[in-house]
């Protein structure tokens, strides 16, 4: 059979060498297994040969000898069996245990733009459908092959031990046997690995989705996704006719090479017994250990099937493992200075930064940014000019790929992740909210908040009355049913976390999806309540939270063209003003904290391209 890959062989090594004085031990029980086992054609042997002979001269020891070895052969054998079972089951387990947990561990730690590559679907598949295919290999397949090989040199020698002539006849067919096997393996690699592949893409499918289900109703895609699934369906099931086909191939040429060689050899060993050559009871054990001898390579191929399947699953989860983060850990973390007492947050500098997504051109050039600590930055511009790109440069979810992002004057490189978390805290678009209840949800940025920091923290923000209401208050569990909370409400929790979480340095990405005129509001109060005494980053969709800035830049192109005070960028007639313009026309009440009208939503980000 093929042998997995060396990157495969060594994570493989990795997981097993941990195991190694339980894998020894499982290795001589098995040694111990056969042997008890294949003791009985030579118990037959000896019975024909001397104990039936010495019985009828009335000597029955021989043959009580035998029935006592039998009996201790078969018992040990059985024991050991269990033995052997149980300790590879548990090495199995543990090993299975270990792997889900270092691919899952390591694909957290891989950076964003692994993840935006890597389908969330893909990584399913993974951790379930290929490590179930070691599953196979360490349950089953690795028995059998290490069973395999011991009976195979046990017989041999005992073949060779009781008439050699016949036992290097039997040996001289396993070539033969061995080309079957050979020729087996070189066409079923393929075969079994376009059907793991198959497997593969079959979950990778369901996971993306059902992941995004609502898009798939919203837009009556069900007909197509369901043609598309069935068509991966179809061609897994091609290979698996395929795999099947190969197999059948297998069983029947090589049980054809065996019962050929079983007939030759038995009507020689037949012939030499009537012509006095060999004794009748070595004749009897000979052909028991043939038909032994020749089924191991039958059950080999009957494990082919897994052993290939855990080769291309293991060679898939290792050059996952292999992917090293591209935002990776500094070997020694260089620790921020103290925070100035006199000013609240921490400055922020951008020193000719430019950026490029992994498989795309430049979207950020030219950056040149200092943000004065406590200072609130808000970004406007088109749709696609950059303004999220910016914010995940400072939040050190990408690396620029010119320059450099400084805290207070440090590299963000250089910065333990730990702290770095700590620092800088980014709200996204839509907060995401994990299973668990509202207060775990609120505390994720800070695990050891108690319940009365989580209560204040969304009274500060205004959702308190919100969450109050829940069937359970602040244990409700989010995923729970009747539980799901508004967009608003997300964004809410969202930026109770945000305060929580007390970092000196915040990132808001606005969501661009309306809100009611009493959420919008709400949301604006819970801003300016979290942008209070930090530095804020706020990539902005409306003219309400370019209210709450001190500094605006309108970046296009991945270039600010413009950077001051809103008032100053105003009185200059330039892109801001275009986009204040475009946004009055829009929306003339409802985003004007002077008006209290409730109209219709437009937000920067729609009217942007106007500008
Ligand atoms: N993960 C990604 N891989 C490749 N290109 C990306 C990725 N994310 C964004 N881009 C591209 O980078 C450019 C800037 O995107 P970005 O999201 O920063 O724009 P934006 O100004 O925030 O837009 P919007 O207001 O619509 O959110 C766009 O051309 C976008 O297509």
């Amino acid at each position: 059979m093929t042998a997995p890959g060396s990157a495969a062989r060594t994570l493989l090594a990795s997981l097993l060498r941990p195991r190694a004085r339980r894998l020894w031990l499982a290795g001589a029980l098995v040694l111990l297994q056969r042997g008890a086992a294949l003791t009985g054609p030579l118990l037959v042997a000896y019975t024909i040969d001397q104990a039936v002979p010495a019985w009828r001269t009335g000597d029955r020891g021989p043959m009580t000898g035998v029935a006592i070895g039998y009996l201790l052969c078969g018992s040990a054998s059985g024991v050991l069996r269990y033995a052997f079972v149980t300790v590879s089951a548990r090495v199995g387990q543990d090993v299975l245990l270990d792997l889900r947990v270092r691919v899952f561990g390591h694909a957290q730690g891989l950076s964003l733009d692994f993840h935006e590559r890597y389908t969330s679907g893909r990584l399913t598949s993974r951790i379930t459908t290929d490590v179930e295919a070691l599953r196979g290999l360490l349950d089953e397949a690795l028995a059998t092959i290490v069973t395999a090989a011991v009976s195979t040199v046990y017989i041999t020698a005992a073949l060779l031990f009781l008439d050699w002539p016949l036992g290097l006849a039997a040996v001289l067919v396993l070539g033969p046997l061995a080309w079957t096997m050979r020729s087996f393996r070189r066409r079923s690699t393929r075969v079994y690995r376009g059907r793991s592949s198959a497997m593969a893409a079959v979950v990778a499918r369901l996971a993306e989705t059902l992941g995004g289900i609502r898009t798939v109703q919203a837009f009556r895609r069900e007909e197509s996704e369901g043609a598309a699934f069935a068509a991966l369906n179809g061609a897994h099931r091609r290979t698996n006719g395929d795999a099947g086909l190969e197999m059948a191939r297998y069983v029947t040429s090589s049980r054809l090479v065996a019962n050929l060689a079983v007939a030759a050899l038995v009507t020689w060993g037949a012939s030499r017994v009537v012509s006095g050559g060999l004794e009748l009871g070595v004749f009897a054990a000979a052909v028991l250990y043939l038909r032994q001898l020749y089924d191991d390579p039958l059950r080999l191929g009957g494990v082919a099937d897994a052993y290939q399947s855990a080769a291309a699953s293991l060679e898939k989860i290792a050059a996952l493992l292999a992917q090293r983060p591209t935002v990776p850990e500094p070997a020694v973390p260089i620790p921020l200075p103290p925070p100035a007492a006199e000013r609240p947050g921490r400055s922020v500098t951008f020193e000719g930064v430019a950026f490029a997504y992994p498989a795309g051109g430049e979207v950020l050039s030219g950056i040149d940014l200092h943000i004065p600590a406590g200072q609130t930055v808000a970004v406007v511009g088109p749709t696609g000019a950059g303004k999220s790109t910016l914010a995940k440069l400072l939040a050190r979810l990408h690396d620029p790929t010119a320059g450099r992002v400084l805290v207070d004057g440090t590299d963000l490189r250089h910065l333990a992740t730990a702290e770095l978390r700590r620092t800088v805290v980014m709200v996204p678009q839509d907060a995401f909210l994990f299973s668990g209840s509202v207060a775990e949800n609120i505390a994720i940025g800070r695990p050891d908040a108690d319940a009365g920091a989580i209560v204040r923290a969304a009274r500060t923000i205004g959702v308190h009355d919100v969450i109050a209401a829940l069937p359970d208050g602040y244990d409700t569990d989010v995923r729970a049913r009747g539980t799901r909370l508004s967009a608003g409400q997300r964004q809410l929790i969202g930026l109770t976390r945000a305060l929580l979480a007390e970092p000196a340095v915040v990132i808001l990405d606005e969501a661009t999806s309306s809100l009611d005129l009493p959420t919008e509001r709400a949301a604006h109060h819970a801003m300016r309540t979290v942008l209070r005494g930090r530095t804020a980053l706020v990539v902005a969709h409306r003219l309400t939270t370019v209210h709450l800035a001190d500094r605006v830049l309108v970046v296009d192109e991945g270039r600010v063209v413009e950077d001051g005070p809103p008032a100053a960028l105003l009185a200059r007639q330039g892109r801001f003003t275009s986009l204040h313009r475009a946004w009055r026309a829009a929306r003339p009440s409802a985003d004007d904290p002077s008006h209290g009208g409730d109209r219709g939503s437009g937000t920067l980000g729609g009217e942007a391209g106007a500008c």
